[in-house]
């Protein structure tokens, strides 16, 4: 099982996650759903060590590769080098499946300003990808890429064996995930709890 115990994130006066506990299975898409600023990025956040809770527990499969909300891409930086940049020596053939994977073979030579929203979307999920890691953590993964498209990158997501914790406003991706937790908050807590 992932899962999270008691845990507690306060920002100045404001409670986030208040003993929040979680615990989903280690196979396949697990969404999170809920309303914008309800805590879902706090969670991951917190699951992947960038913040500190003031109490409480996680307990991973192993090392965890994270999508952040924002592309955070590097203008300076192809397409295909920002996947080059994360891949060990021995990996470097590794490339084109990643770019496949996200439907960007073709795009290597580009720069970040010549792809559109989606795309820039999708080249920092193919970086993500490409980090490996014994859990996905995907924040709005899909935002900016078309319902259909979604579709078939997720399908090869759960390919990859690895298992994966996304957040998700879309019906389309939600509909596909293996379980969406529907969440509500500040403080977060499972809706129907
Ligand atoms: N560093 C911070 N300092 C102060 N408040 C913060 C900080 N990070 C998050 N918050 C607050 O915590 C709450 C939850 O934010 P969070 O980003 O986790 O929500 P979310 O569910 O992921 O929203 P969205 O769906 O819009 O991405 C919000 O009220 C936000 O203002």
């Amino acid at each position: 099982m992932i899962s999270v115990s008691d845990i507690t994130v306060c920002f100045a006066e404001k409670t986030v996650l208040d003993g929040f506990s979680l615990a989903v299975p280690e196979q396949g898409i697990t969404a999170l759903s809920g309303p914008s600023g309800c805590g879902k990025t706090t969670l991951l956040r917190v699951v992947a060590g960038l913040q500190k809770p003031q109490a409480g527990t996680a307990s991973l499969p192993g090392p965890v590769s994270l999508l952040f909300q924002e592309d955070r891409l590097l203008p300076w930086r192809t397409v295909g080098q920002h996947i080059t940049d994360v891949l060990p020596k021995a990996r470097r053939g590794e490339v084109g499946r990643w770019l496949e994977l996200v439907e960007l073979a073709g795009e290597q030579a580009r720069y970040p300003a010549q792809l559109s929203g989606g795309m820039g979307r999708r080249l920092a999920l193919a970086r993500c990808l490409a980090c490996g890691g014994a859990l996905l953590l995907l924040d709005e993964p899909f935002a900016g890429v078309d319902a259909q498209r979604a579709g078939r990158i997720l399908a090869r997501i759960r390919a990859l064996g690895t298992p994966v914790l996304l957040t998700s406003h879309q019906e389309a991706v939600l509909s596909r995930c293996d379980r969406v937790l529907a969440l509500e908050g500040p403080p977060l807590r499972q809706k129907n709890r």
